[in-house]
């Protein structure tokens, strides 16, 4: 089943298309990579499907709704993680899991409380509950970034480079954090220069280069089954040979 589908979205920059998508679908239930090279326009399709950029043209759809850029109510479906820390530096971590949790209409406390106690454990960041978060290091800023995403439960995740800054455990504890989510029917869509995580936990890849998407969901196990790596299959793409 289709959870999100773009449909000849095209935006324009200045007078000039950087992003130019004839279609794109995100399959439920499933960890989609979303990659390319610098400047290709993953960022701008990101921002397009989470509803922060309007498109120039052409239609998104969620759950086979059109969206309305004007009022985008999918907002309260979908966790979206930027590739800084979307935090607020003058609360404490579970001030600002509590506040965020409270801008989407999450009430119950004992829930709230129950979610930031399994969340930070997950990251082993437990300690730092009643840190301001301005006190914290980049990685563990980056780490309640992730978690704030979750906490109203959305059935989608929008990530743009979301480990940036991460330490290989947590790393590690990142990726066993989405393996559990997609296991609980939630789906990602994952923007990442790390094709060792891509490798590990997509299900596939769709490849942007100069804002027009060259490959769309190939599936990484099939590219396993032929030895090919994702790196290499980016590049071989990327460059004109696939
Ligand atoms: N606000 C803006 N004004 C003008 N051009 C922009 C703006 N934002 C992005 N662009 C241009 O749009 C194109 C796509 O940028 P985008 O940030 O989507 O790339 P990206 O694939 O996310 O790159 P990276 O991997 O470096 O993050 C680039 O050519 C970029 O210079």
């Amino acid at each position: 089943m289709t959870i999100l589908h773009m449909e000849d979205v095209k935006k324009y920059y200045d007078g000039e298309c950087v992003l130019s998508i004839d279609s794109l679908t995100i399959d439920k239930g499933t960890i989609c990579g979303y990659l390319g090279k610098n400047g290709a326009g993953k960022s701008t399709t990101i921002k397009i499907l989470t509803g922060i950029l309007t498109p120039d043209e052409g239609n998104v759809y969620f759950r086979h709704e059109p969206i309305n850029y004007k009022n985008p109510q999918h907002k309260q479906y979908i966790g979206y993680c930027p590739d800084y820390p979307a935090v607020f530096e003058k609360l404490s971590v579970t001030e600002h899991l509590h506040f965020i949790s409270f801008l989407y209409g999450v009430t119950d406390i004992h829930e709230i409380e129950r979610k930031i106690d399994a969340h930070l454990k997950h990251f082993e960041v437990e300690k730092y509950r009643h840190t301001l978060i301005k006190n914290l290091s980049r990685g563990n800023k980056q780490k309640v970034s992730i978690v704030s995403s979750v906490m109203h439960e959305p059935s989608l995740l929008i990530y743009d480079e979301p480990t940036l800054g991460l330490d290989p455990l947590s790393i590690r504890q990142f990726k066993s954090f989405l393996k559990e989510y997609t296991s609980n029917g939630g789906t990602v869509f994952l923007s990442s220069h790390s094709l060792n995580i891509i490798e590990e936990i997509a299900d596939s890849v769709t490849i942007i280069n100069n804002g027009s998407l060259l490959k769309k969901n190939i599936s990484v196990s099939q590219l396993q089954g032929n030895l090919t790596s994702v790196e290499d299959y980016l590049i071989s793409v990327v460059e004109g040979r696939e």
